[in-house]
């Protein structure tokens, strides 16, 4: 309020204009007030938080019946917590990321999905949802799953009462993308079994000097969550024949490897947890995997043949919009040396072909393209693959 005012001049009109400029100035100063308070705030609050102790970044690992849970903290050992009282337990997981408070006695906070190692590398379905008749042209291993896996999980009397002892683990090798993951997933539905998926090779590079714990705690998993089926896919990672133990990785990987075979010696053949292996790489495997009383069904999943392929591509067309000229005895000649998830590429990408075209069905063209589109995308692997596999 700079103006000056002559307030000698008996004006009413000069009153008026001094009260509006201290009116104004007073509107200044509280909004300056406002300002300055939520400037002081902010300070405070980045005071606290600097002040306020660390969380410790925790992994679910059960969800106990009394509401507590068992979490794995990255800072070592696994802890039995309590869960924050604004924190819903519905909302948590196996494998979710938490943070716990500063005593490590309770989850404060659920943290958002980022790629942990741990979780990564496993997965637990309590019920998956695949079935065998998802899966084309396999019916005869499929047939041996059921004997050797579902049947022991689901009637063991019948095992007892005969004397037989069913496998304890099964190793299914074969090219990728034949459905290796699918079968181990469909047993497990139709056993009513927790699936636990692990990948060896992502727990083999990402937890150096804990891949032995981490088969440990899987295992405790399994037979928490049993009936159970652990798949360990790429198993050759940790597997393979024992070579020149030099560097601290190749011992690390031998450690998981003991523990591996340390677990699958430690639990009968009629316990209700079973172990699916899966590699494409049978030869570079260590034969005391395959020792009777570990991996002692080996069953091989090839790529599929003409009847194979026919059956997969009717499974997933039956859920697709086609026309009448699709021809799938055309198609199955066409996709000699094609893998199960390549003949489901083919068909998702037929139908991304339809779209483009802004046609609301499917055509034998677009599944023509869509081949020729997959086999020059995979050119370069089929190459390999024929090398590996004849
Ligand atoms: N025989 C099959 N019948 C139906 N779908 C199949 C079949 N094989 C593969 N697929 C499809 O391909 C996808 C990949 O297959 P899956 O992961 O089971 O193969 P995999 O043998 O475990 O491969 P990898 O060795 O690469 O792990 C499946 O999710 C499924 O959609």
């Amino acid at each position: 309020m700079s103006g000056e005012i002559d307030v000698s001049r008996d004006n009413n009109e000069d009153y008026e204009q001094i009260i509006k400029l201290l009116e104004e100035k007073i509107n200044a100063l509280q909004a300056e007030t406002e300002s300055l308070r939520k400037e002081l705030n902010y300070y405070k609050s980045e005071l606290e938080k600097l002040l306020s102790p660390p969380l410790i970044e925790a992994v679910v690992l059960d969800i106990l019946d009394d509401g507590k849970v068992v979490v794995r903290s990255t800072s070592g050992p696994n802890l039995i917590v309590t869960v924050s009282n604004d924190i819903d337990i519905k909302s948590l997981k196996i494998g979710q990321s938490v943070a716990l408070n500063q005593r490590g006695s309770a989850i404060v906070k659920i943290l958002p999905e980022r790629e942990d190692p741990f979780v990564k590398s496993m997965e637990v379905l309590e019920k998956p949802n695949v079935r065998y008749e998802d899966i084309g042209g396999l019916s005869q291993q499929i047939q041996e799953l059921r004997e050797v896996i579902e049947l022991p999980l689901k009637n063991p009397e019948i095992f007892k009462e005969l004397g037989i002892q069913p496998p304890k683990g099964v190793l299914l090798y074969g090219p990728p993308g034949t459905g290796k993951t699918m079968l181990a997933k469909a047993v497990a539905t139709e056993s009513n079994a927790t699936f636990i998926h692990v990948v060896a090779s992502e727990f083999a590079q990402k937890f150096v000097g804990e891949g032995a714990k981490v088969v440990r705690e899987v295992f405790e998993l399994a037979r928490k969550k049993a009936p159970s089926i652990v798949f360990i896919d790429e198993i050759d990672a940790i597997g393979a024949k024992r070579i020149d133990l030099g560097t601290s990785g190749e011992r690390e990987v031998q450690r998981t490897l003991m523990q591996l075979l340390a677990e699958l010696d430690g639990f009968q053949p009629l316990d209700n947890v079973k172990i699916i292996g899966a590699t494409n790489r049978i030869d570079i495997l260590d034969p005391a995997l395959l020792r009777p009383g570990r991996f002692d069904r080996i069953i091989e999943i090839p790529l599929p043949d003409f009847n194979g392929r026919k059956e997969i591509f009717r499974i997933y067309i039956s859920k697709m919009k086609v026309s009448r000229d699709v021809d799938i005895n055309i198609l199955a000649k066409l996709t000699e040396g094609f893998s199960g998830a390549d003949i489901k590429n083919v068909c998702t990408e037929a139908g991304y072909l339809a779209i483009r075209e802004n046609k609301r069905i499917i055509e034998m063209n677009h599944f023509i393209e869509a081949i020729n589109k997959v086999k020059s995308k995979r050119k370069e692997e089929f190459k390999g693959r024929e090398e590996k596999y004849t």
